[in-house]
């Protein structure tokens, strides 16, 4: 990249480049992906660096790889492809916020109070996404919090107490309901399956889940695949604040724990990516560059009273100037040279090649053309019968000799160019007939040829019907 290329433009490009980098690790260091992730930003590595080493094999095999690779990724990523959009589409919903302010107090309080007896319990939170396709089982209760009825819920007589107390609008909304059980081993297998069912929720959804550990007497919170242990009441009732307090979508994507030196350093990190990543594909792709092909010269049909006569330029060499992208993707198949010549009245014309007859993909501009121009002969026609002579080809086998060669019909109505040339046209021949292997009188059926210039009248050559007639050779 020069200093003449760094416009505000790529300044934009690489800022925007860096910021999809970081929230794109971010989400998956907080959905637990990054293993794969880091397998493919070495794979990712190691092509940048081929690509600086301009070794084309490998450039070859990535850029081959690379559609099928998009969509493996796509499949692969399919459940965090989907929280993402499920998360960008609940950005604008409101969370249904508890309005009664003593009620962080009564939770924390529960929850501090169960930890101190070893009352296991589960406490979700919903944020904006809805957590219905995640949860089943469960039991509706709909009821006004309070620390008795909270105590009684997980007190383990009680035969409510197994899964899931969930907690909508400020309310006690439903009881014993299922979690989906995280499959990561980002939380240790110490853990049983209420903190891995709790862990799971947290990682599909943007729910809190507050869990009081039996066995260890302790509240922790998971929100976004992360675990927090809590320890005084204070740190709960913020937690559980915390959530309901209106997150912008920046937030969101920075709520997976770290310190601001980690968050700066992969900021960093992600500018540094974009920047390498710019310098070594992106404008590598968008230097322009020249290229000189050769394309096919196509002619439309002519009006019906005329025809094209003379030597028809069958190729044109164009040299074209685009990014190198662009250039790359020209197949000169589909671009030919188009000559229009549905309009073009009798006479000599000329053509001028220009990006107007050239079908170009964007982007791409003309520089030069060889021909420059194409002559183009139009021709009115005359309607004449000219006679149908038989291509014969060989002789007849020895002992016979051939008596006649007749063709139906003998003659046949056709355009041929008027003027000078129109006396020129003699006959019209057929596809050949082999004398050789003829030893009785013979029907065969054969195909006009004519010369482009001439045409049929009635639009389509019909076939031609040629009768040999042989007899044996008298002996003297
Ligand atoms: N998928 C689930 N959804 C909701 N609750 C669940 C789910 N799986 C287990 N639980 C709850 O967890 C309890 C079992 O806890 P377990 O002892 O296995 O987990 P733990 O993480 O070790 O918790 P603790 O530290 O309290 O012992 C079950 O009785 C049930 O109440």
């Amino acid at each position: 990249m020069t200093y003449q290329q760094l416009s505000w433009q790529t300044v934009l490009d690489i800022l925007v480049i860096s910021a999809g980098l970081f929230f794109l690790y971010r989400t998956l260091l907080r959905l637990g992906t990054w293993k794969i992730v880091s397998g493919i930003l070495v794979a990712a590595l190691f092509f940048v660096v081929a690509s600086l080493l301009d070794l084309k094999g490998v450039e070859w095999v990535y850029r081959n790889v690379s559609h099928v690779a998009v969509i493996s990724l796509i499949v692969l990523f399919q459940p965090e492809l989907r929280k993402m959009f499920e998360r960008a589409a609940s950005i604008r919903k409101k969370i249904d916020k508890p309005q009664d302010p003593g009620f962080f107090k009564l939770i924390a309080e529960s929850l501090v109070r169960m930890a101190e007896s070893g009352t296991g319990a589960i406490i979700v939170f919903p944020g904006r996404e809805n957590i219905a396709q995640w949860v089943s089982a469960g039991f509706r209760l709909e009821a006004q919090p309070s620390l008795p009825l909270i105590l009684s819920i997980f007190d383990h007589h009680s035969p409510g107490h197994d899964g899931a107390l969930i907690v909508k609008n400020g309310r006690l909304d439903a009881l014993g309901v299922r979690l989906p059980v995280s499959q990561n081993e980002r939380l240790s297998s110490d853990y049983g399956t209420r903190h891995h069912a709790a862990m799971g929720l947290s990682e599909k959804s943007d729910a809190l889940v507050a869990v009081v550990s039996e066995e260890r007497h302790q509240v922790a919170m998971f929100k976004n695949g992360q675990m927090t242990p809590l320890k005084t009441q204070t740190d709960i009732v913020a937690a559980i604040q915390n959530h309901y307090r209106a997150e912008g979508i920046f937030k969101q994507f920075l709520s997976t724990k770290g310190s601001f030196r980690t968050i700066g350093l992969e900021i960093a990190s992600s500018v540094a990516v974009a920047v390498v990543l710019w310098v070594t594909i992106i404008s590598g792709q968008g230097e322009m560059i020249e290229k000189v092909i050769s394309v096919p010269v196509e002619y439309t049909a002519t009006a019906e009273n005329v025809v094209m006569t003379g030597e028809k330029a069958k190729e044109a060499r164009l040299h074209l100037s685009g990014s190198r992208s662009d250039l790359a993707d020209l197949s000169p198949s589909t671009m030919g040279v188009k000559i229009d010549l549905a309009k073009m009245a009798a006479g000599k014309q000329t053509v001028f090649i220009s990006q107007d007859n050239l079908r170009l993909p964007k982007g791409v501009r003309l520089l030069d053309v060889d021909p420059a121009s194409i002559e183009v002969n139009i021709s009115k026609l005359s309607r004449i019968l000219l006679p149908v002579k038989p291509q014969l080809v060989g002789s007849i086998p020895d002992g016979l000799r051939m008596t006649a060669a007749r063709v139906v019909p003998e003659s046949l109505l056709v355009f041929v160019p008027s003027g000078d040339a129109e006396k020129s046209y003699k006959n019209i021949t057929t596809t050949p007939v082999y004398l050789d292997n003829i030893r009785e009188n013979t029907m065969v059926y054969c195909k006009v040829v004519a010369p482009q210039s001439v045409q049929p009248v009635d639009k389509r050559w019909p076939d031609v019907e040629i009768q040999v007639m042989v007899e044996a050779k008298s002996v003297k």
